[in-house]
């Protein structure tokens, strides 16, 4: 990272810069299967072409056997849960398992009802590669008391840290918490991406665009996903910086930022991340 020339250990970095792994996702173009909710559903698949991925939503079970396995990575998002979407999920995370493929868990709301607590001990046995929530969400992932009750976090970033990394240590998953400044860890090491804007949660669905376009960065980076999701979360915050600066308010910063997503060069990511070794 380039403001991380140091680990958290003080040794010397060999870590690639979020312009190299950007550059690397554009290369590849990855498939990244999609299955999420009915707010976002256009939202992230246009960050995902916008950013260089190729998105394909689809969610049911009986197609998920033969298609999970010809992505190159999976993003579920549990938003707006029901029978037939959670047996899709399922076994489209078993799919992936058993593939070798990684997939990213966003456990909207989880705190809210026990049915999306039960998907989400499920779907956490089926071992994804990353989770990527808000504080309340990460909070009550890990069994920890949180403020949260619907979409959108009642709880401090800092307040989940703990939390973030008591469950990446049991699930063997890096964790991202994200909100005003972002928190990474995979139960070993942590990094803050101070990267964003505050006009960000005022647009829905963006979280749930951005754990999209985390698989797509770590579709191609199977030696360091700790890695490679601090640079996707400092592509999507530095977006948001750029989207903010022309905007007038939620509705145009929202096509602003798919803009800037488009626009978003490797060195031009590499100067604006803001990426610090916690
Ligand atoms: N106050 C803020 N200032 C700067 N950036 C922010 C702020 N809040 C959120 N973000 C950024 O917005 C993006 C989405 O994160 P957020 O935590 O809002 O997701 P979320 O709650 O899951 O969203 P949703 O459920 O609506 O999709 C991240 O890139 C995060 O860094
Ligand atoms: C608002 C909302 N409700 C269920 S999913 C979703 C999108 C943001 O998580
Ligand atoms: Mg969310």
């Amino acid at each position: 990272m380039p403001s991380a020339k140091e680990t958290p250990t003080g040794a010397r970095s060999t870590e690639r810069t979020p312009g190299v792994h950007l550059a690397a996702m554009r290369e590849r173009a990855p498939l990244v299967q999609c299955i999420t909710n009915f707010v976002a559903m256009n939202t992230a698949a246009n960050v995902l072409l916008a950013a260089g991925a190729s998105p394909a939503m689809l969610h049911a079970a009986e197609e998920t056997l033969e298609f999970t396995p010809l992505a190159q990575a999976l993003s579920i998002n549990i938003g707006t849960p029901s029978p037939h979407w959670a047996a899709g999920m399922k076994a489209a995370a078993g799919a992936a398992r058993a593939a070798g493929l990684p997939w990213v868990l966003d456990p909207v709301a989880v705190g809210a009802t026990s049915y999306r607590q039960a998907l989400c001990g499920d779907l956490l046995a089926l071992e994804p590669a990353v989770i990527r929530g808000n504080a309340s969400e990460i909070l009550a992932l890990a069994g920890a008391a949180t403020r949260g009750k619907g979409a959108d976090s009642a709880d401090p970033v800092e307040a989940a840290e703990a939390a973030a990394r008591a469950l990446a240590q049991r699930s063997w998953a890096v964790v991202a918490v994200t909100g005003p400044v972002d928190y990474v860890t995979d139960g070993t090491r942590a990094w803050r991406v101070h990267n964003g804007d505050p006009m960000m949660p005022k647009v829905t669905a963006l979280g749930c665009s951005l754990t999209a376009l985390v698989a797509a960065f770590v579709a191609v980076e199977a030696a360091d996903r700790a890695e490679a999701t601090v640079a996707a979360l400092a592509c999507f915050g530095l977006a948001g910086e750029i989207a903010a600066r022309g905007a007038s308010g939620p509705g145009s910063f929202a096509v602003a930022l798919i803009d800037a997503l488009h626009a978003m060069t490797p060195e031009a990511l590499d100067l604006g991340a803001r990426v610090e070794p916690s």
